[in-house]
């Protein structure tokens, strides 16, 4: 398996706040990645990371086989935007694009132009008077045009509405399977996250709950209602996600970690897991 990013023990410490903490990742080649926890996990704290942003306090991280940020040779194979897709308001479109040329060697021209007339961007509008939408469908354009081997994206679709999400990830879906590219993106949208993401990562207190395969990971999680008393009594091979008590019977999510039996198991979509791991255990 070839890791497009690994993380060994990567720890981040801002003061006395932990922002990750010994995180170990495998990310594989090819992958859509949704990067998802509650506020304040780490998510933007291991995407900066990731491209170099920011320097790990102790263990390692490597992307594309280096550690990020380090020359521009490897800084031209990631592709980076920010939460709020920054973009410079007093140019226009054209000029983004003449710009985004000037700075990148690998720049695709072609594609850029191909993507700004399918998404009906006019070239003469500055950046600052595009819609939300228009603006995270220009940041994208801009991403992908430098022909990046990993797409890192920080919460890309949150400020806008449903429609214009949809378009967005409709378009990243495309460049995806026309340019091969590994994509790490945070959402706190699940729903987003279940519709395109085929790898998952969880962080939650600055740690990585989970991560691996989103159809892997589902097939291990189940929901389970048991009388209180059976409680200490689960199988060794399951491990107690979330716990809810009413009267005397408890509604678990757990996760089958060995040949457990487990009666009346039900399946769980990703969306119930990721919320079973966020609201944690309370007996
Ligand atoms: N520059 C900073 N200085 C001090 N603490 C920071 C800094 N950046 C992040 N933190 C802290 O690190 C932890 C992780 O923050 P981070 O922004 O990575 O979380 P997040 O999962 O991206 O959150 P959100 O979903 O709210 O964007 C938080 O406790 C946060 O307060």
């Amino acid at each position: 398996m070839t890791s497009v990013l690994r993380a060994r023990r990567l720890t981040k410490i801002y003061g006395r706040r932990p922002g990750l903490t010994d995180a170990d990742l495998d990310i594989p080649a090819g992958r859509v990645v949704g990067l998802v926890g509650p506020n304040g996990a780490g998510k933007s704290t291991l995407l900066g990371l990731s491209c170099g942003l920011i320097e790990p306090s102790a263990g390692s991280i490597e992307v594309l086989g280096e550690r990020p940020g380090t020359r521009a040779a490897q800084l031209a194979r990631v592709g980076f935007v920010a939460q709020d897709t920054p973009l410079y308001p007093g140019l226009t479109v054209a000029e983004h694009l003449r710009l985004g040329a000037r700075l990148n060697p690998g720049w695709d021209d072609k594609l850029a132009r191909r993507r700004v007339q399918q998404i009906g961007l006019d070239l003469a509008q500055r950046a600052g008077r595009l819609s939300g939408g228009q603006r995270a469908q220009l940041a994208l354009t801009i991403a992908v045009a430098k022909r990046p081997e990993l797409l890192i994206f920080d919460e890309p679709v949150a400020a806008l509405d449903p429609l214009a999400r949809w378009q967005f990830l409709q378009n990243l879906m495309e460049f995806v399977s026309e340019l091969a590219v590994t994509v790490v993106l945070s959402s706190h949208l699940l729903g987003d996250v279940e519709r395109v993401c085929d790898h998952l990562v969880l962080l939650s207190a600055s740690r990585v709950r989970l991560s691996g395969a989103v159809d892997d990971l589902v097939d291990e999680h189940f929901r389970v209602v048991v009388g209180r008393e059976d409680l200490d009594r689960l199988p060794s091979g399951a491990e107690v996600v979330h716990a809810e008590h009413k009267g005397g019977q408890s509604t678990l999510v757990v996760r089958r970690t060995g040949p457990a039996f487990l009666p009346h198991a039900e399946r769980i979509n990703l969306e119930d897991m990721v919320l079973a791991y966020m609201t944690g255990v309370q007996r």
